[in-house]
């Protein structure tokens, strides 16, 4: 099997149906507005993001939170992950009743159990919801640098990419950066190589979630190559939330061919009928990547990861073994 390293899903986003019925019963919520039949319902990137925000209300203790990390990350070591990193929403859980500290605390002993259990590594990055507002996303900042958590280590915006300014964030991220987090930040989904753009010019981070519609603009395509900015794609969440109508015409190799440093990421599984396991089968099949290029892109996120270099040194031997063993 493939070694692989996800950048980039979402935490709440992953909580899979049968864990969010469980929840369910156990707050006495009726979840058929968005989980029928076993699987997430949604039409499109609002409703997708209403379903999210409805799941995420069904986790509202330090145990919800403990299991829902120790439960995602468990299963993605069965599927050959050594390293995950999982954005956080203190947003998701202020609304659900809980402390920011408290949810970072409890999503920090899941990531421990899930360690203890497989041994794949996990960090926290820290995000804010862009159609919340500039004041959120200042708050989530200034709480990712203050809250002196062990495995937190990045700040990043997801969310409404078409909702405001970039530059109305650029505090946020400050903020953040004067804290010494890694950078990432949502573009280039549903904003096109504008966002992109900037989001470089004005976040100045050193991964970009999508990233995707540089593709619209060659020079731009030249500039995160050269300044190798690494891009946490996410193929499936982008043909399903139909950023991209078909495989055949998802950027991904031709960012690949251009020199872009390029990952591969689950986004939301569940919601997407996904998981990074089938991302790579995907980046195999439609991309006709082999091994040699899927292991090139797990050892890109391991550089890219936001972990100390003693860690980082650990990975890439543990991606070397892998590579030598098969
Ligand atoms: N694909 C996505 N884009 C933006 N914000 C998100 N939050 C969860 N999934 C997201
Ligand atoms: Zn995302």
């Amino acid at each position: 099997m493939v070694p692989k390293a996800e950048l980039h899903c979402h935490i709440e986003g992953a909580a899979s149906p049968d864990l969010v019925l469980c929840q369910a019963r156990k707050y006495g919520v009726d979840t058929s507005d968005f989980l029928r039949d076993g699987a997430y319902h949604w039409y499109d990137f609002t409703s997708f993001l209403a379903a999210y925000d409805a799941a995420a209300n069904l986790f509202r203790s330090e145990e919800d939170y403990a299991l829902l990390a120790e439960d995602y990350l468990t299963g993605l070591s069965r599927e050959g992950a050594v390293y995950s990193e999982i954005f956080t929403s203190p947003d998701h859980a202020e609304r659900a009743g809980l402390s920011r500290m408290a949810y970072t605390n409890a999503l920090g002993e899941g990531i421990e159990r899930a360690r203890a259990a497989t041994g794949i590594e996990g960090r926290i990055i820290i995000t804010g919801v862009r159609h919340f507002g500039a004041g959120a996303v200042e708050d989530a900042a200034r709480f990712a640098a203050a809250c002196g958590h062990r495995l937190v280590t990045g700040f990043g915006m997801a969310g409404d990419e078409r909702f405001g300014n970039v530059r109305d964030y650029e505090n946020a991220f400050e903020t953040a950066r004067e804290a010494g987090l890694g950078l990432t930040v949502h573009a280039g989904e549903f904003g096109g190589w504008e966002s992109v753009e900037a989001a470089l010019n004005h976040i100045r981070p050193a991964r970009i979630g999508h990233g995707v519609r540089a593709i619209e603009n060659p020079d731009l395509v030249r500039r995160l190559a050269e300044e190798g900015v690494v891009l946490e794609v996410c193929p499936v969440s982008n043909i399903v939330l139909k950023v991209f109508s078909d495989y055949a015409s998802h950027p991904l190799p031709e960012l690949l061919e251009a020199g872009c440093r390029v990952t591969l990421n689950s986004d939301d599984p569940p919601h997407f009928h996904t998981s990074l396991g089938h991302e790579y089968h995907v980046a195999r099949e439609h991309f006709g990547l082999d091994d040699a290029t899927l292991r090139s892109l797990t050892r890109t996120a391991i550089e890219a990861a936001f972990v100390d270099e003693t860690t980082r040194t650990r990975l890439l031997g543990i991606l070397d073994d892998k590579t030598v063993a098969q």
